[in-house]
């Protein structure tokens, strides 16, 4: 099974590392630049949950919206399909903690996280099919693209590939730190999978990639080095700008 297998691999990295309970990489993207293509397809319309198909989705290029320099944008954008678990992961950096259960955004959820002299906002906009077409709206103020995905669902992995592609096509130097979300729950794909399975390899255009495996449980995450690992370097990446 390539959760289980992946699972080694994290293990293994694990133990090496000294006990970090997830893996992470940082990548030097390709600085090669692809061509736009001349029709880029349309947007695949979702289909109920039961039917998402594992289809081979082309990445639709296009002219980037941003062009300003990336130290204008002041926020974390946080995005990924519905139910991938951006509030979850969010209140977690909050608070530490999840206690209660979370409802699907219908909107976006504002987060702010104080450390030492830093104000760091997040802001989540929902994931459902309604919602994703604001998404790049949200590109312009975002210093670091923060993309959620649940690692235990790999229908909707060519659906998670078509809007990540589109949203780092809209903005060329946008950091992306990719959440490989419940790691948890039996079967989930590793983040080698994810990897692959996002295209994440030829992002291209100097993206600045990272990819943290995480899980969020009830009253648990305190205890999760991925969810800590990845709150210590978006700080660190919001900071260092
Ligand atoms: N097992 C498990 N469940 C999770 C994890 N993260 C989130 N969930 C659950 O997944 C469901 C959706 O989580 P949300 O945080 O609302 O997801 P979201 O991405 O914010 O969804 P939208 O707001 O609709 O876009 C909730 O029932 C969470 O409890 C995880 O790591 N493991
Ligand atoms: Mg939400």
């Amino acid at each position: 099974m390539p959760g289980a297998r992946e699972t080694g691999l994290v293990g293994a990295a694990l133990a090496f590392t000294g006990g970090v309970a997830c893996a992470l990489c940082y990548l030097t993207q390709k600085t090669t630049q692809q061509e736009p293509k001349k029709k880029p397809k349309e947007e695949p319309k979702e289909k109920p949950e039961h039917e998402h198909k594992a289809s081979k989705t082309e990445t639709a290029r296009k002219t980037p919206l941003i062009t300003e320099p990336r130290t204008a944008g002041t926020q974390v954008l946080v995005l990924g399909l519905d139910g991938a678990g951006k509030t979850s992961l969010l209140h977690c950096f909050a608070t530490g903690s999840l206690e209660q259960d979370v409802s699907p955004t219908q909107g976006f959820n504002a987060v702010s996280i104080n450390k030492e002299d830093l104000q760091i906002e997040f802001l989540e906009i929902g994931g459902s099919e309604k919602l994703r077409e604001y998404w790049r709206m949200y590109l312009s103020k975002a210093r670091v693209l923060v993309f959620v995905v649940d690692s235990s669902d790999p229908e909707r992995f060519p659906l998670a590939k078509h809007h990540l592609q589109q949203l780092l096509s809209a903005d060329p130097g946008l950091p992306l730190v990719l959440l490989a979300n419940k790691q948890d729950v039996s079967g989930a794909r590793g983040i080698t999978d994810l990897y692959e399975a996002l295209d994440l390899g030829n992002v291209g255009d100097g993206h600045q990639l990272s990819v943290i495996g995480t899980q969020v449980k009830k009253g648990k995450c305190e205890i999760n080095a991925g969810v800590q690992d990845a709150r210590d370097l978006i700080i660190e990446m919001m900071a260092n700008h």
